[in-house]
């Protein structure tokens, strides 16, 4: 049953990574909690503030390489957002996010940082950037539909023995080698943009029973079966 106090939801750094909507994926999680009876609130944390360990569970996105650089160094300057992973807070990271978290990145300028670890994974240019739909189908025993974004990155990631990836590309390029995203623990990372909540309510949902710590029961939402029928109908890229 919903509790009396709101669940928090901290939205990473919506002043600097937050392309293709993926601010969004806070408000799909807030709007799946309130439409079951759960009061919820979404934080946001701008790179003026500190990240509270508190909060229930995390969202960051995706954005440019100054911006992805500038994320990095703030994270890893936030000692609330290491123990809020340390204690296994679910949290959501897209595209540049997943990168940051990652063990290290090299930006399309050629200059390789360190990254925050979370993520056993490192994340290289690659020739071309991948650019269009993409379909993914999940590879771990978490989720069973298909996963649906738009993906717009230069960055390929190669995944170490601790993550496992989210899905299998069927459409698209994701991490490069024909696999999606990451999962270590309670974090998940992807390159799907979309934003990746709305389009994917499955993963929403699995998100938000590792934040309540129980089951949520289904919910219908008008138009979201007509959402998915097209998005993963007919994936376009450009090429
Ligand atoms: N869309 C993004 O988040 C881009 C991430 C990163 N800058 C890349 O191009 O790989």
């Amino acid at each position: 049953m919903p509790g009396e106090s709101a669940v928090r939801i901290g939205l990473l750094l919506p002043d600097l990574l937050g392309t293709y909507g993926d601010c969004g994926n806070a408000e799909i999680l807030q709007r799946r909690l309130q439409w079951r009876g759960f009061p919820a609130a979404v934080i946001p944390i701008t790179v003026d503030d500190e990240v509270a360990d508190s909060l229930d569970l995390y969202v960051i996105g995706g954005g440019e390489d100054s911006a992805q650089s500038l994320a990095a160094d703030f994270l890893a300057r936030q000692p609330g957002f290491a123990r809020a992973v340390g204690r296994g807070a679910p949290l959501l990271a897209v595209c540049a996010g997943l990168q940051v978290l990652g063990r290290e990145f090299t930006t399309g300028h050629g200059r390789v940082r360190t990254g925050i670890g979370v993520l056993d994974l490192v994340t290289a240019p690659a020739r071309d950037r991948a650019v269009g739909e993409i379909r993914t189908r999940p590879v771990p025993s978490l989720l069973t539909e298909a996963l649906t974004g738009f993906e717009n990155h230069q960055g390929h990631t190669t995944l170490g023995p601790a993550a496992q990836p989210l899905g299998r590309v069927e459409h698209g390029t994701g991490n490069g080698d024909g696999f999606d995203g990451a999962v270590q623990g309670r974090v998940v990372g992807t390159y799907l943009h979309g934003p990746a909540l709305a389009r994917n309510p499955e993963l929403a949902d699995l998100l938000l029973s590792w934040a309540v710590g129980t089951p949520l029961r289904p919910l219908e939402v008008p138009g979201l079966a007509e959402l998915r029928r097209q998005r993963l109908s007919r994936p376009r890229r450009r090429r």
